[in-house]
């Protein structure tokens, strides 16, 4: 189902957008997949940045509707449901430039900030107006290629069925996973910080290429089919990750030296605590003001 049918089946005007406050990486990323993926078009797209940079360059890529102003924009689209899309220590700020209850006829607001709760959000938020539930989302930047593991959690369930207007745009950008808002701190590190972990993987691993003699490119290009091909048979076979390994690994082999020397140095802890700093980050930002 696209954006315009499903509008139109929780009963809202045909003319609903998807109105952006912040269209950063994050934002460009789950906007761009959407449009890539055809559930949206660019004309259901509002968006608001802060520079006049960002805009244009926005404006150049075919989203006519983007603005550097929040209450104009508003005021122009004051029907649609809102992505505030903002970086978490600018979201006071951001709400208490908007004017006194622009956001009353909001039919959802939809967040994708790292660690504000949807009791700060509801709080903050009921100063422009908007009364009503506050869903959480929380992609990943591999949302521009269909592949993020994106997360949602709510204070209420969204009446109408207005919630799949949110896990539908999860789902068209890969996988939507609904849970309780208690889980979402650990969860968010697990599926929307480790991308970076991944990345720095993937780079290091072609670095290693590289210095037992590959050229870069070819280097780079095995290290990310190897993420992917392990990554699908993990996903696709459904053994446990421990077995394939042990399936890799020949009695005296060259796999297992490797193995040894990132068992000597620490990969799997180091994994262990980079999600338990992203967690404990994570719960210290939901206690910003
Ligand atoms: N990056 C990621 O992988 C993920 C990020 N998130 C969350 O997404 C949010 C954005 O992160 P990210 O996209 O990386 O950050 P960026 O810095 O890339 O984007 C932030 C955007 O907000 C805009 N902005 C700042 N102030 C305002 C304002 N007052 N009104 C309108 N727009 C404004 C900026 O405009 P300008 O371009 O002009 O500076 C920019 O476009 C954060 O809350 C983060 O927690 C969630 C999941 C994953
Ligand atoms: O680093 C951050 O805070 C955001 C949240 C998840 C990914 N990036």
């Amino acid at each position: 189902m696209s954006w315009s049918d499903l509008i139109d089946s929780c009963g809202l005007n045909v003319d609903t957008k998807l109105i952006f406050i912040g269209g950063g990486n994050m934002a460009g990323a789950l906007i761009k997949g959407a449009v890539n993926s055809n559930f949206i078009t660019k004309e259901d797209v509002v968006i608001s940045v802060r520079s006049n940079e960002s805009a244009a360059k926005w404006i150049k890529d075919g989203f006519s509707n983007t603005f550097t102003d929040n209450n104009e924009m508003l005021k122009k689209f004051p029907h649609g449901v809102v992505f505030i899309c903002v970086k978490p220590q600018l979201f006071g700020s951001m709400v208490d430039q908007l004017e006194e209850g622009i956001l009353y006829s909001s039919p959802l607001v939809v967040s994708i900030m790292a660690g504000l709760s949807t009791d700060t959000l509801a709080q903050k938020l009921s100063q422009s107006g908007y009364s009503h539930s506050i869903v959480r989302l929380m992609p990943s930047t591999p949302c521009l290629v269909g592949a993020s593991a994106t997360l949602i959690c709510y204070n209420s369930l969204p009446h109408n069925d207005r919630l799949s207007l949110v896990t539908s745009l999860a789902a068209c950008a890969g996988t939507c996973t609904i849970l309780d808002e208690k889980q979402f701190h650990a969860a968010s590190a697990v599926a929307a910080c480790a991308p970076a972990y991944v990345f720095l993987l993937i780079e290091a691993l072609a670095d290693g290429g590289v210095l037992a003699g590959l050229p870069r490119k070819d280097a780079l290009n095995l290290a990310t089919q190897t993420f992917q091909g392990a990554a699908k048979l993990v996903a696709e076979t459904g053994k446990h990750p421990g077995q394939l390994k042990d399936e890799v690994c020949s009695a005296g082999g060259s796999t297992i030296a490797g193995v040894r020397v990132l068992e000597k140095n620490g990969v799997r802890s180091a994994l262990i605590e980079a999600v338990k700093a992203s967690t404990e980050r994570s719960e210290e930002m939901s206690r910003m003001k």
